[in-house]
């Protein structure tokens, strides 16, 4: 039954089966995970972005609240081939519009030779082709919500493990999955999370020992702020990023970054360290890269799919930073090292 449609860039019109009632607009995307869709949907990384799965089947185990990596979805809606009444209701709960009993494969195709979209979503028993194309019409390019980080950073200063025996990190949360956090607290890390656009005196009163920017959603340009810290701090302190943070990290260093065709986004994308030549297994889900390191930072990792810069370090002034998730939630374990190596500059 036709209760649903997905309007791409160009007008075309999918139909699908409604599995939560609504609709929306985003950035279409997809991932390529085949575990980790309770990750993927509460990763605020996906602000403002339709997630389709490719892999076939999504809720074969569940949904279980200690997999989020926050309090709420963030995808404005979820596309997939097959999805069991426990995804749909809970996306239902949170008031997400999902769909599904569609060529999945289809719209993959189109992002890998379009790119990535725009698009818009409709579904329910009332809706109509036309509201689909409605919402896409007034769907926006991901630069151009500039102030994506105030959607999914904190409002004020939170603290985990204020006693840790270990490291004292400021941590700039542009959109931080949790378990960024908790691999830092778990190795006696004290963080302070601070909101996206904290000021150099935030986070000079905690005297870190490292300054840490988070992942985020959208284009790394729009979080000048935590670049203006990274400037700050350099050299002084040290620092690390992952994704956004590692693309804020090189813009704010003299490098640049771009938009990718359709990015990537999933579980098995393999990393190559250039200076040991051994691969590593990697979570992602990014759509920017950085294009240009600068010439503070080395390029010390690669995609090897693509080429493109997986971790850029410098280790006279104490700086690491991936592209990747080494946080490995959903994901291969492979990295996890990662926090032991920034938290090694910190002197521990
Ligand atoms: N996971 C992330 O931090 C994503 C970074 C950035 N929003 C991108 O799409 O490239």
């Amino acid at each position: 039954m036709t209760d649903a449609y997905v309007a791409l860039e160009g007008d075309r019109v999918i139909e699908a089966r409604a599995r939560a009632p609504g609709t929306a607009r985003g950035e279409v995307v997809f991932t390529t995970a085949y575990t980790g869709y309770e990750e993927s949907l509460t990763d605020p990384s996906y602000e403002e972005q339709v997630l389709t799965f490719s892999y076939p089947l999504i809720g074969n185990y569940g949904v279980r609240e200690e997999r989020f990596e926050s309090d709420r979805v963030h995808p404005r809606a979820a596309v997939a081939r097959e999805m069991t009444d426990d995804v749909a209701e809970w996306l239902e709960s949170e008031g997400v519009p999902a769909v599904d009993h569609l060529d999945t494969r289809d719209i993959v195709t189109e992002i890998r030779d379009e790119g990535a979209m725009k698009c818009g979503i409709a579904a329910g028993p009332d809706v109509t082709k036309q509201d689909a194309l409605d919402e896409l019409h007034q769907c926006k390019h991901m630069s151009d919500h500039t102030d994506i980080g105030a959607q999914v950073s904190v409002d004020d200063v939170e603290v985990h493990n204020e006693d840790g025996d270990g490291a004292t990190v400021a941590l700039v949360d542009c959109g931080a999955k949790g378990s960024i956090i908790e691999s830092l607290v778990e190795r006696d890390a004290a963080v302070h999370v601070f909101p996206y656009d904290a000021s150099e005196d935030d986070v000079a009163a905690v005297d870190p020992d490292l300054l840490f920017i988070s992942n985020g959603p959208g284009d790394p340009q729009n979080f000048e702020q935590a670049g203006e810290l990274v400037e700050t701090y350099v050299g002084d302190v040290p620092l690390a990023g992952i994704c956004l943070g590692q693309q804020v990290v090189a813009n704010a260093l003299g490098g640049e970054t771009e938009k990718m065709e359709f990015g990537h986004r999933g579980v098995n994308q393999p990393v190559r360290d250039l200076r040991t030549n051994q691969v590593v297994m990697t979570t992602q889900n990014h759509g920017y890269t950085v294009a240009e390191p600068g010439d503070k930072l080395d390029v010390t990792q690669v995609n090897v799919n693509d080429d493109t810069p997986e971790g850029l370090e410098n280790d006279d002034l104490d700086i690491i930073t991936r592209q990747y998730h080494p946080e490995a939630n959903p994901g291969p374990h492979d990295s996890l090292g990662f926090f032991d190596d920034v938290l090694g500059m910190a002197g521990e």
